[in-house]
Order: structure tokens, then C-alpha cells, then sequence
């Protein structure tokens, strides 16, 4: 006989402590208060402060902590080890921790593209606005790349067992952007050592590796999306201009939703942007994604081989 904790659906929600991933924590437990929530973070204060906070709108609330950077191979590791001696089950796994760090303004770009016919589209995506300086991890690798798409991919294979049960389904759930662009990334330069739009690249990749998880895991019963929950102010946005600077603008950002506002099974191929208005209207678009099957293999294959080398490199250390 299976206890009532062992139906419990269990739900884990990486980069849980604060922004999109808090905001989503309350409102699945708003959905359902029968889940199992664990808040992966890697501070655990901030995690426990994220815990009470939820505790306080959701009383009853079933939540736990799982420490894990996601920017380091042995952190995750460590964690996916924790996981499996804590579960037997996993639902949902919210791939969502994410870094920009040390954005920069391209204010030329900005003037100019203000008075383009692209203006909208410059505000919805950032298109050519921003830069980031990434930087090298411990484990040689960029830290943008790590954090937002190596790091979860990691996790992700080495929780393949739960995720793959033949007697249900499970859903993996990327937080990419509208600022994913084709242009940013390249396969051959996937890390994206080269450029300066390491953030974009980022989520590019991650819209690829979505689609080739969905070509080798549906028949195992598991399934990916990637949402994109359009600007939102949090300490990744607070990072490129702060909130005065945000609340000066937000009119002109009102406008452009207001102007891409029109109402509509997921489709491997779309992503799912979030479209709610400071007006009301709260709805969900599926928009294709520029990418193609081919492309997305690719890079699939050399996350694999780049997973072999560093499961090697670790059994050596
Ligand atoms: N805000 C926006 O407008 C948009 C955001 N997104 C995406 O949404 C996701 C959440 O971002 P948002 O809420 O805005 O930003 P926040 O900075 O508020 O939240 C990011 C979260 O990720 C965590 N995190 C960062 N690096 C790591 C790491 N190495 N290991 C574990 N956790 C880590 C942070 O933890 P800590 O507190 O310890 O730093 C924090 O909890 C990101 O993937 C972002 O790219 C997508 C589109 C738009
Ligand atoms: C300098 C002035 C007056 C305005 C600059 C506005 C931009 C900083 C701003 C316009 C659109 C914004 C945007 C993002 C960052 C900031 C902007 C470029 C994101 C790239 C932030 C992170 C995301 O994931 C995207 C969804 C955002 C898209 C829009």
C-alpha cells in the first residue's frame, strides 16, 4: 500500500528563493496545497526566508529545502544524490534558476531603435540592447552556460529514473526568454566564449535542448516546455537598470503589451509566453520557436559529450 506522502505529487522548483521562482512556489501551492514542494537554492538562509514566507499564505503547506548551485557539476551532483535518497517520485521539475550578471546598456542601440519600426519588438525582447561580461567556473566552464543550461541538464539526467516512470508522466519546465535569439548562439561556440550576449545565447540553448529532450524522452513518459514569463521586475531585471529607473519607463512598457496583447495541447515546438497585462487580461501564447529539429540534436550531442567528459573528470579528481 502506497502512504498518502508517497502520492503526493512532488514538485521541485530550482532558483525557488526569490523572483519568478518564489512567485510560482505560492501560486502552485495556490493551486494545489496537496503537493510536495522542495525549493532548490543555493543559500540556505534565503531558502528558509523563502519557506517562511510561503508558510505564511499557505500554512499547511508541505515544503522542503534542497541546497544546489547550479553553476557547479559537484554541487549538483551532490544534490541529485540527496534527491534520490529522498524521493521516489518526482512530477515537476521547475528549471528556472537563472543568472545575467553584469549587464550593460547598449544606449545608442536604444535611441536608435526607439524611432525603427522594430521599437516594439526591441522593448519585448531586448534585441540588441544588452551585453553581459560572463566569466569561467571551477569547472572551466562559462558561467551563464553552466548556471542556466549545463547545470539543470545535469540535473536532469541524473534524475532520469524518477522522471521516466512507466506509470505516469512527468514534466520538465525551462524558464527561457524572449531574448533567446538565433543570432546569439552558435554550435559550434555553444558556451558562447566569444560574444557578449551570453544570457541570450543561454536561452536559445535552452529552447534547443527543450525540443531534443521532448524527441528522446516522450516515449519514456517524459515531456518539456520552455515559458517565457515575460518582464518581470526581480533582482535579475533590478540588476540592468534599478527600480526608479523601471517605474520612469514602465509606462512605455504598458504600451508595447498593450500593442501584442491578442488571446488564443502544448506543442514541443512553441514556447509558452506569459502575456498577462497590468490591465487584466491574463492568458498564456504559444509563439514557434526559431529553431529546427537538426539543430537542436546537435547541440543535444554535445551536451552529452561534454557530460561524458566531466563525468570523467570528476571519477579522476
Ligand atoms: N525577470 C524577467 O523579466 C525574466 C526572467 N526570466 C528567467 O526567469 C528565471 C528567474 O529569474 P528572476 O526570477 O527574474 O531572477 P532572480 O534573480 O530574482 O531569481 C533567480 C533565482 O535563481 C537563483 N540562482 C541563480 N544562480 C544560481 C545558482 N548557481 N544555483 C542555484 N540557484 C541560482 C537565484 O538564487 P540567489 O538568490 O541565491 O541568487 C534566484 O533564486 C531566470 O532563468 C531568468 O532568466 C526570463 C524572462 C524574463
Ligand atoms: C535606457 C532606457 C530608457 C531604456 C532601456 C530599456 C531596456 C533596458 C529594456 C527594454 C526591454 C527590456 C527587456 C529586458 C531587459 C531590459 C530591456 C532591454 C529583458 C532582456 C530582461 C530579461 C529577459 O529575459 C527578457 C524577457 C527581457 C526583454 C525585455
Amino acid at each position: 500500500m502506497m502512504s498518502s506522502d508517497n502520492m503526493k505529487k512532488v514538485v521541485l522548483v530550482t532558483g525557488a528563493n526569490s523572483g519568478i521562482g518564489l512567485a510560482l512556489c505560492k501560486r502552485l501551492l495556490s493551486v494545489d496545497d496537496q503537493i510536495h514542494l522542495c525549493l532548490a537554492c543555493r543559500n540556505m538562509q534565503r531558502a528558509e526566508t523563502a519557506r517562511a514566507a510561503l508558510l505564511c499564505s499557505h500554512p499547511g503547506a508541505d515544503i522542503a529545502l534542497l541546497k544546489v548551485d547550479v553553476g557547479s557539476l559537484k554541487s549538483v551532483l551532490e544534490a541529485a544524490k540527496e534527491l534520490k535518497q529522498r524521493y521516489r517520485r518526482l512530477d515537476y521539475l521547475y528549471l528556472n534558476a537563472g543568472i545575467m550578471p553584469n549587464p550593460r546598456i547598449d544606449f545608442n542601440a536604444f535611441i536608435n531603435g526607439l524611432f525603427s519600426r522594430k521599437a516594439i519588438h526591441m522593448f519585448a525582447t531586448g534585441e540588441g540592447l544588452l551585453t553581459q561580461e560572463d566569466q569561467v567556473t571551477e569547472d572551466g566552464l562559462q558561467n551563464v552556460f553552466a548556471t542556466n543550461v549545463f547545470g539543470h541538464f545535469i540535473l536532469l539526467r541524473e534524475l532520469e529514473p524518477f522522471l521516466c516512470q512507466s506509470e505516469k508522466e512527468s514534466l520538465v519546465i525551462w524558464s527561457s526568454s524572449s531574448n533567446a535569439r538565433r543570432s546569439a548562439f552558435s554550435l559550434t561556440d555553444y558556451q558562447h566564449t566569444q560574444g557578449k550576449e551570453s544570457y541570450s545565447s543561454s536561452k536559445y540553448a535552452t529552447d534547443l535542448l527543450s525540443v531534443a529532450l521532448n524527441n528522446h524522452y516522450n516515449k519514456q513518459g517524459l515531456y518539456s516546455s520552455v515559458v517565457c514569463p515575460g518582464l518581470v521586475m526581480t533582482h535579475l531585471t533590478y540588476g540592468i537598470l534599478p527600480p526608479f529607473f523601471w517605474t520612469l519607463i514602465l509606462p512605455i512598457m504598458l504600451l508595447v503589451w498593450l500593442f501584442k496583447q491578442k488571446p488564443e495541447s502544448l506543442d514541443p515546438l512553441a514556447k509558452y509566453y506569459s502575456c498577462t497585462s497590468g490591465l487584466g487580461s491574463n492568458y498564456v501564447k504559444p509563439v514557434k520557436m526559431d529553431l529546427d529539429e537538426e539543430a537542436a540534436e546537435a547541440f543535444y550531442q554535445k551536451l552529452l559529450d561534454l557530460e561524458t567528459k566531466y563525468r570523467c573528470w570528476q571519477n579522476v579528481k
